[in-house]
């Protein structure tokens, strides 16, 4: 099967189940305008994340790797009135055309990017005494993914739901020679999750607008 296929099957499902709003296509446009790289979720990856923060009943939102704010828009509209979403980004310049973008799309009073290392925004979150978060969506830079993991279960509750983009690498997950910092990172978050007294994980693959892929999904048993 073709990627062109794999496109034209996207844009089928996309186009009668995931109507793009003026926002949402707003947020795509200003980052293409500010030169962010075009690595956001596809449309139908950003509902699927909406779907499971609703059925989740996510009250509370972590983020990890925020871009231009368009996972963080599909995110935060699973939230309630009074929901609360924190989206963590190392570039202060994503960090702004996101913000517009949540603010544009009416969730400027619930959505909060905030600047740095997410490995230091993890800390200062737990030193500030941060409730438990409902639902993770991860995704940054990929060597630190073991350590994300292992913040997200600091700052979960039995429950909360792990989502972990772009786990597949290409298909170089399947080597352990790799010296590829994303796929090292990546290979030892399998294991840390694979063998965690407190998670229940999968991962598939998938195909689409994004090219070849896939998604882990975790939830914290206790
Ligand atoms: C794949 S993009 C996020 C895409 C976004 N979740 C979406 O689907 O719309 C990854 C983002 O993580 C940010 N990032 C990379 N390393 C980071 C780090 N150490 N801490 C926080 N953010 C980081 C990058 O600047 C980039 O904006
Ligand atoms: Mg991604």
């Amino acid at each position: 099967m073709s990627e062109q296929q794999w496109n034209a099957v996207d844009a089928y499902f996309t186009d009668l189940l995931v109507p793009e709003d003026d926002a949402l296509k707003a947020a795509v446009a200003a980052s293409d305008a500010a030169g962010l790289p075009q690595i956001a979720v596809a449309p139908n990856q950003g509902k699927l994340l909406h779907l499971l923060a609703l059925t989740q009943g996510a009250t509370r939102i972590l983020e990890i790797g925020t871009l231009g704010g368009y996972s963080t828009i599909w995110l935060g509209r699973a939230l309630p009135a009074d929901g609360r979403l924190v989206s963590l980004e190392y570039s202060a310049e994503h960090a702004d055309v996101a913000r517009a973008n949540l603010a544009r799309a009416g969730l400027d009073k619930n959505a909060e990017v905030r600047v740095g290392p997410a490995l230091d925004s993890l800390a200062a979150l737990e030193s500030e005494g941060t409730a438990p978060f409902d639902f993770f969506f991860i995704d940054a830079d990929k060597a630190n993914n073991p350590h994300y993991v292992e913040w997200a279960l600091k700052l979960s509750r039995p429950g909360s739901v792990i989502v972990v983009d772009n786990v597949v690498r290409g298909g170089s997950v399947l080597d352990a020679t790799s010296e590829d910092p994303a796929v090292v990172g990546t290979r030892r978050m399998f294991e840390v999750i694979s063998t965690h007294p407190r998670l229940t994980a999968t991962a598939f693959q998938t195909v689409g607008a994004r090219g070849y892929d896939g998604l882990l999904l975790a939830r914290v048993t206790g």
